[in-house]
């Protein structure tokens, strides 16, 4: 069922003062027929019964759900992590299995490496791909300025608070250039003052690089606050009940009444 919240037209400032539609680039994502049951011994788990959904190409798009309808589940068989019992995962109009660069996912912990400084943590991926050291270096202070931790490049990830941490995971993940964000709890490990300052500076960062997101949390408030579209699970098995638009304007205040 698709219900809409909110103006219907709607369209986002992007730095340079265009207005774009956020879901111009056509079919990003499409998960086709994708079930999960985790079968241990005598103990089966169905999961997930199978999730049909089509997301465009620079959609933010919350999955609301309780704590074990499959959300994690579901995020973790589109980054490629876990195997899907039935079904596909069809990014940019091709089938993908296991993991790639196209899709990155990040957890409520950011999984930095503790042994490299930021910069470092940043200029991963990139050293992965064979991206030379002065266009990684140059990639990497790009986004490290974005998520505003310019400044903090020879700082090691326990020298940062939380939300720092987070914000150099996004930066880390960015870097790489992916089609697809995948934000499981993100900033479920966060205080409440620095999750609201997290939620806004992730929407000024969609605006300004266009990725599809997929942001996985428990808090009806987070997900209108932050998605066009937040698709409502039900419990176990998890399987979607509501796909609402939300089209209220952006950027969006967290005291704004309409997202109670
Ligand atoms: N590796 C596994 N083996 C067996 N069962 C699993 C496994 N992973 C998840 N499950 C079960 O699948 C169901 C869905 O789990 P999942 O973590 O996807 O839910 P969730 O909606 O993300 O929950 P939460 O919000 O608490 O993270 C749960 O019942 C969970 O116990």
């Amino acid at each position: 069922m698709i219900q809409s919240i909110g103006n219907k037209s709607r369209s986002i400032e992007v730095a340079g003062g265009d207005n774009i539609s956020p879901s111009a680039g056509g079919n990003s994502l499409r998960i086709e027929g994708i079930s999960k049951t985790f079968v241990g011994g005598e103990r089966v788990v169905e999961a997930l019964r199978p999730v049909d959904l089509s997301i465009s190409a620079g959609e933010f798009v919350c999955f609301l759900g309780p704590s074990g309808c499959g959300k994690s589940t579901l995020l973790n068989i589109i980054a490629g992590l876990e195997a899907a019992s039935s079904g596909n995962i069809i990014v940019n109009d091709k089938p993908v299995r296991g993991t790639g660069t196209d899709r990155v996912l990040l957890f409520q912990e950011a999984a930095l490496f503790p042994w490299l400084n930021i910069q470092k943590n940043v200029e991963f991926g990139l050293r992965q791909a064979h991206v030379p050291g002065k266009k990684r270096a140059e990639i990497a202070r790009h986004y490290l300025d974005m998520v505003n931790l310019s400044g903090f490049e020879n700082s090691y990830p326990h020298q940062l608070s939380g939300g720092m941490r987070q914000r150099a995971a996004i930066a880390r993940a960015l870097a790489i250039d992916p089609d697809i964000l995948l934000m499981d709890e993100p900033f479920g490990a966060l205080d409440a003052f620095t999750r609201d300052k997290l939620q806004a500076q992730v929407e000024t960062i969609w605006s300004a690089t266009h990725k599809t997101i997929l942001f996985v949390t428990h808090n009806v408030r987070e997900a209108v606050a932050l998605g066009d579209r937040v698709i409502v699970f039900a419990p176990r098995p998890g399987r979607i009940i509501r796909d609402f638009h939300i089209d209220l304007p952006r950027p969006r205040s967290l005291e704004d009444h309409h997202l109670g």
